[in-house]
């Protein structure tokens, strides 16, 4: 009952599957063991060849047992199984789950390029988007993303992701894999009611479903339309945005306020988050409704001047027939100095100006760099697995900031360090430290490490800081 729409997408995703290669992501549950099934399934004219990944993320007591069994099951097939064991002591304490996706997809990317494939796939399903598209609603979300999960994207890194099965209710998946006698794990979590995926999973969904039994197909309906919708605003906004924003560096952006104003208030509100989002959203920044309402009513205000602090130092200034959404540091007002901390989990990497960026990997990690960054100076900190020490932050120094200076514990004030190693004062200001959750300073970037970064020989794990600098 699958076999056949199945076929008929993947063909439709892409004509020339049969000469693609593909990487499945498989956890080795019902939906991912049915994905490789259709996969290995499928008729020679449309089969690509396929390749498998799977991460122990040993995070529960199965995890060994999951990655034997679907190692197992791909040599039985025939099948390549690339594994990767993410280990204890190295879960952040904070966003673990946040931390493990990432992880788990910067290893897809790592794979898939080592491997040439084409696709990276997934068996996120339609329960899966039910519960997503719910989930963003009720949370709060800009309309944007109210599509949920797409069949096709294409990440920043190059990778491409697929997941095929959203056409198939989770109920559908079951059915298939107890009819073709599938073997797969269940995992015990899901049944948690704490994690709010499973309360929808559990108890909002199967109530919405006894409301409409279509549910599932209404959400995919709006879906589509919701991604309509999205290509008719971008084709109103795109051109418009040439003419509005003046100038647009990674820290800063220039818009007219005037050309801004003369539009309508639906179509201001959708390039104002059109901007946002190139601006500050790609780079992990989140913005609210509440800070886009501030922006919009002061640009509407009478007065001509104005500031809305938004997130991660960033602010949105007025000054009469200019606007500026920008990095406080960027001024050379002492008193919108960055105070808000960048905070970087494993695998994450993010640009703290135009032209420093930093990223945060395990030791041993293959390191994928952003284009612009060719060239640029490099400094290093090795950071050890104490999870005491995450998640780790990226800030600015503040006043009577000390760190340890040698293997006695002692302690030396930032600023004494950044005169004995003669930073000029006016660079002072805009030194970044990395601080750990515990508040100890583990280096000033790029000028001095801590001793407490010095890793030992028996601490022999441990993760990379990686910063690097442009040129000014
Ligand atoms: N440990 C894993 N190893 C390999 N693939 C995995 C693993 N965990 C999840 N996947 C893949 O991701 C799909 C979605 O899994 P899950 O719903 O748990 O992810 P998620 O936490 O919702 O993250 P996201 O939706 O961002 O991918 C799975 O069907 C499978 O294809």
């Amino acid at each position: 009952m699958l076999i056949e729409p199945f076929k008929q997408l993947i063909t439709r995703i892409d004509e020339q599957i049969h000469q693609k290669k593909i990487l499945l992501a498989v956890s080795g549950g019902v939906d991912s063991m049915v994905l490789l099934a259709l996969f290995t399934g499928l008729p020679d004219e449309c089969r690509p060849n396929i390749e498998v990944v799977h991460v122990n993320h040993h995070l529960r007591q199965e995890s060994n047992e999951e990655e034997k069994f679907v190692k197992e099951y791909c040599h039985q097939l025939g099948v390549i199984c690339h594994c990767k064991e993410w280990l204890e002591c190295h879960h952040p304490l904070n966003n673990l789950e946040a931390a493990a996706r990432d992880m788990r997809y910067a290893f897809f990317a790592k794979i898939a390029k080592e491997q040439n494939c084409d696709y990276v796939v997934t068996a996120h399903h339609g329960d899966d988007q039910a519960e997503t598209i719910l989930m963003r609603l009720v949370k709060g979300s800009q309309f944007r993303n109210l599509g949920g999960i797409q069949t096709v994207t294409h990440r920043a890194n190059g990778l491409t992701v697929c997941r095929p099965l959203l056409i198939f209710s989770k109920e559908m998946i079951y059915e298939f894999a107890k009819a073709q006698n599938i073997p797969y794990r269940e995992d015990q979590t899901n049944q948690i009611t704490t994690y709010t995926r499973n309360r929808y999973r559990l108890q909002v969904i199967p109530n919405l479903k006894q409301e409409n039994p279509n549910l599932l197909e209404h959400i995919q309906n709006f879906s589509r339309q919701i991604g309509y919708a999205n290509e008719v605003i971008e084709s109103v906004i795109e051109p418009l945005l040439a003419d509005i924003v003046i100038s647009k560096k990674v820290t800063c952006w220039q818009l007219d306020v005037t050309k801004l104003l003369r539009e309508s208030e639906a179509v201001r509100y959708f390039i104002l988050v059109e901007i946002m989002q190139q601006a500050l959203v790609e780079k992990g920044v989140s913005i609210n409704e509440r800070q886009l309402s501030a922006v919009l009513s002061l640009l509407t205000a009478q007065k001509g001047q104005g500031v809305i602090q938004l997130s991660a130092g960033w602010v949105f200034k007025k000054r009469y027939a200019s606007a500026f959404l920008m990095i406080a540091s960027d001024t050379s007002d002492s008193n919108e100095r960055v105070s808000e901390p960048y905070q970087l989990s494993v695998g994450e990497n993010l640009f703290l100006s135009d032209k420093e960026w930093v990223t945060l990997v395990s030791a041993g990690e293959t390191v994928i760099f952003p284009e612009k960054c060719q060239g640029w100076q490099r400094w290093e900190l090795a950071v050890s697995s104490d999870s005491q020490k995450y998640p780790l932050m990226i800030t600015r120094r503040q006043p009577g900031d000390k760190m340890i200076y040698n293997a006695q514990g002692q302690r030396k004030k930032i600023k004494r360090v950044l005169i004995d190693q003669k930073v000029p004062k006016e660079d002072r200001e805009k030194i970044w430290v990395v601080r750990d959750a515990q508040q100890e300073i583990s280096g000033i970037i790029p000028i001095k490490k801590s001793y407490l970064s010095i890793i030992t020989e028996t601490d022999k794990i441990h993760y990379r800081l990686i910063y690097l600098k442009g040129e000014s």
